[in-house]
């Protein structure tokens, strides 16, 4: 004290140690957190936002959060923002409902970000905020979003959607503080992570709420929400928001607060969104589609249809058939990096068409989408909704088209209005519509491969609209199933036989990977109780009607037909829960073998009773009789041999030379026949060669479907040897650009416990996937 006097007397200013400043701005900070959050709970208690209040600055929002707002050009508020920010930042329940792309995303990031902030939040925390995702994209682009915002804050944050880097994962997922994640992915971690808890969980967000929590992910989620505490802030967002009372008793919600901001509006899609539609036949749908995209070249296109073997049928065929436009498709059973590759792309096209099931209908935000097509009708309004919410986002306009059946239109129509969806009738313009069904003929003619997907996207198309809810819209009977199967290109409709299953679900929707392995497990069971159902119900076979599929089939020799019989029944590897039916052709006729043997489906034998291998085999035995066929140019089949009567043959000139002109011209027919084999065997090897090619990359680790990173690092040590440095500098989160820069720059101790600093400024999701292999690498 004396000394202090005597340097007070001598004029001297006290000596502030680093120490004592590092003290003071932790004060400083201190006051300022318990500032915000008396701000926020009086913002919430005083009821609604003024309308004059349009600025995220004029909200209590710490600097860390505006500055990373500002950074990505976000300034004043939208509707939803607006409305529900002032609840979810006093922590309270929200269920926010808001048209699409009218910005929920950061109505729930930002009150992550600041609940973790004000409460400190370090690794030593663990999981703060878990944000679940119906879809991977989806997850992505949230975590991109997060990214962008949360750049100023020492948090940690993780991307886990699926993928094989479990054991990657399962080392880092404890020092996450934020998770944006899959159901699937994040039950399984809950399961067999050590060391991964949610104990402590602050905030848990469910966007595309309602879709969620309904019957595809019930089992799921009930499983995570067991693994919560009850105690914790609960957000969940939609276009279409749940308010199923059960719905939200699962997830105990307490007093939510209910934001529907465009309730009141006149209608319930974007006011910029013109939407159309069409009464189209079902087997003019795809020339009706092959004109459009000829017709909107220049365009940015989405293009729904309800199955992924229609989608890959249609991407297969129309990218020979060249619409003018690049072709692009998703749908849920490709491989993620696939997925990861074509979202980016589409992304950050202006010029292009994405053929796409319903795994793209929900969240996401491509930008200055022009058109969104709907070629086979949505199961519901809901769903149409948010296929067509992929443009008119923000404040972009947008057009939409829905091809309708004469038999759904009236009843859709109708709930459509009923909706307020404001939607009006056009009709072709006759001169412009296209034949694209001849060259698709050719296509399944020249290509098997071709022929067979096509026949799996009828199949999978007449189940999608058997297994439709909705009756009055879906009448399967009314289908003209052979003018269908004809406009693929097909010589004839496979017959397809339902079986509607205990416990199917209408699931046009799903992720297949969020399935648990009891489900999974449940399904293959199913599968062998359908076959055996198959094999024993021979009363159900009808061997004398064939149809020209049949006699196609009877090219075939019995091991293609075996491997083609078992893709049929074998639901295993279907896109779309394609398993949930039986589907059984009227009879198999069987080519005859190369090597006489009779060739059993490629279904393990000890997975069948010998009761089930004997008939099968009989059942083959009895199918593999001469029925040779052979194809005339329009496709047709015909018997080899069509005998006429001995008169009439005999009229036709000198016996012997006309023996010959035959046996020439047959030479000449086979000749042409083993150079067309040759080159099919040659592109068969080849494909062969680049799917092996692409294992073997997938083996050794190539394609990162696994995408994980670190936000930021946490280091509160105060530990601020750069602490002159402005205090956003010293926050701000650097990204290593190079492995060597991560190998180098980083002090020893930061990269022992695989800390990285981040800088998200520029970060694409390759950066991202990149940083979580150097990350998941460098341990
Ligand atoms: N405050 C804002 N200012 C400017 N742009 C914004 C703002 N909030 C969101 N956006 C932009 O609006 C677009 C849509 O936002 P977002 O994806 O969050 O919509 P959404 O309501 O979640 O849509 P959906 O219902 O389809 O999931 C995005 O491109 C986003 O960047």
């Amino acid at each position: 004290m004396a000394k202090r006097e005597g340097s007070t007397k001598n004029n001297k200013p006290p000596v502030v140690t680093a120490t004592d400043k590092r003290r003071l701005r932790r004060e400083e900070e201190i006051k300022k957190i318990e500032s915000l959050g008396q701000r926020a709970l009086t913002l919430a208690n005083n009821g609604p936002l003024d309308s004059s209040v349009k600025l995220f600055t004029e909200l209590p929002i710490s600097e860390l959060t505006l500055q990373g707002l500002e950074r990505a050009h976000y300034a004043e508020m939208t509707e939803i923002q607006h409305k529900s920010l002032p609840y979810a930042l006093a922590k309270r329940d929200v269920l926010g409902a808001a048209k699409t792309g009218s910005g929920k995303t950061l109505a729930f990031l930002i009150p992550i970000l600041e609940i973790l902030y004000r409460h400190q939040w370090t690794q030593l925390d663990g999981l703060g905020a878990l944000v679940i995702s119906p879809t991977r994209e989806l997850a992505m682009q949230i975590f991109e979003v997060l990214c962008k915002i949360g750049r100023y804050h020492k948090l940690s944050a993780g991307l886990i959607i699926g993928g094989k880097q479990v054991e990657e994962e399962k080392a880092i997922m404890g020092r996450m503080n934020i998770l944006v994640c899959t159901p699937g992915r994040l039950l399984q971690h809950m399961d067999e992570t050590a060391g991964f808890d949610c104990d402590n969980l602050q905030v848990l967000v469910l966007d595309e709420a309602d879709r969620i929590l309904d019957l595809g992910f019930k089992k799921t989620m009930n499983a995570i929400i067991e693994n919560l505490p009850r105690q914790r802030q609960t957000l969940l967002f939609s276009a279409t928001q749940t308010k199923s009372v059960k719905d939200l008793a699962r997830l105990s919600l307490e007093r939510p607060e209910y934001v529907g901001v465009h309730e009141k509006d006149r209608f319930s899609t974007p006011s910029k969104l013109l939407q159309h539609y069409m009464t189209v036949e079902l087997p003019q749908k795809l020339d009706m589609l092959y004109s459009f995209l000829r017709t909107h070249a220049n365009n940015k296109v989405i293009v729904f249809l309800s199955s992924g073997k229609q989608v890959r049928f249609v991407y297969e065929t129309f990218t020979k058939a060249r619409p003018g436009i690049p072709l692009l498709h998703m749908h849920g059973k490709q491989k993620q990096m696939r997925r990861v590759e074509i979202f980016e792309k589409f992304k950050n096209t202006t010029k292009a068409a994405l053929l796409c099931t319903d795994v793209a209908a929900r969240g996401l935000d491509f930008p200055a989408v022009d058109w969104v097509v709907q070629v086979d009708c949505p199961e519901d309004c809901d769903t149409y909704l948010h296929r067509v919410g992929r443009t008119a986002r923000y404040e972009a306009s947008g057009k939409s088209l829905l091809f309708l059946l004469p038999t759904e239109a009236p009843e859709m129509i109708r709930l459509l209005n009923e909706k307020n969806i404001p939607i009006k009738e056009i009709s072709p313009k006759g001169n412009k519509v296209l034949n694209v069904s001849k060259q698709l003929q050719h296509f399944c003619f020249q290509d098997s491969e071709t022929k067979y997907l096509g026949q799996r996207a009828f199949v999978t198309y007449v189940r999608s609209v058997f297994l439709q809810k909705n009756k009055k819209v879906f009448d399967v009977d009314k289908l003209p199933l052979e003018e269908f199967a004809e406009s693929l290109g097909l010589p004839g409709a496979p017959q397809v036989k339902f079986v509607k299953r205990k416990g199917d679900k209408n699931k046009s929707y799903e992720d297949e990977n969020s399935l648990l392995k009891d489900e999974r497990e449940q399904r293959r069971k199913t599968r062998m109780e359908e076959i055996e159902r198959e094999n024993t119900a021979d009363t159900c076979i009808d061997s004398t009607v064939k149809t020209k599929a049949d006699k196609m089939f009877a090219r075939k020799n019995a091991n293609v037909l075996a491997g083609h019989y078992q893709k049929l029944v074998d639901h295993s590897d279907t896109s779309d829960g394609e398993g949930d039916f039986t589907l059984k052709r009227a009879d198999h006729p069987l080519g005859e073998s190369d090597d006489n043997s009779v060739k059993l489906p490629n279904i393990p034998s000890q997975e069948l009773s010998k009761r089930q291998l004997r008939k099968m085999k009989e059942k083959l035995i009895k199918n593999t009789r001469n029925n040779r066929v052979v194809f005339d140019d329009d496709g047709n089949a015909r018997p080899i041999y069509e005998l006429q009567d001995e008169d009439s043959f005999r009229q036709q000139g000198d016996v012997n030379k006309m023996v010959d002109e035959f046996q020439q011209r047959n030479r000449i027919l086979m000749d042409e026949a083993d150079v067309a084999d040759r080159e099919a065997d040659q592109m068969r090897r080849k494909e062969k060669r680049i799917r092996r090619k692409i294992r073997e990359r997938e083996e050794l680790g190539l394609e990162s479907s696994q995408t994980l990173a670190v936000l930021k690092t946490d280091d509160f040590s105060g530990n601020d040897s750069s602490e002159d440095e402005a205090p956003r500098d010293k926050r701000s989160i650097r990204m290593a650009a190079s492995d060597d820069e991560l190998q180098t720059s980083k002090p020893k101790k930061q990269r022992s416990a695989r800390v990285l600093e981040v800088d998200n400024s520029a970060m694409t999701l390759e950066d991202q996937e990149q940083l979580a292999l150097q990350l998941l690498g460098s341990g």
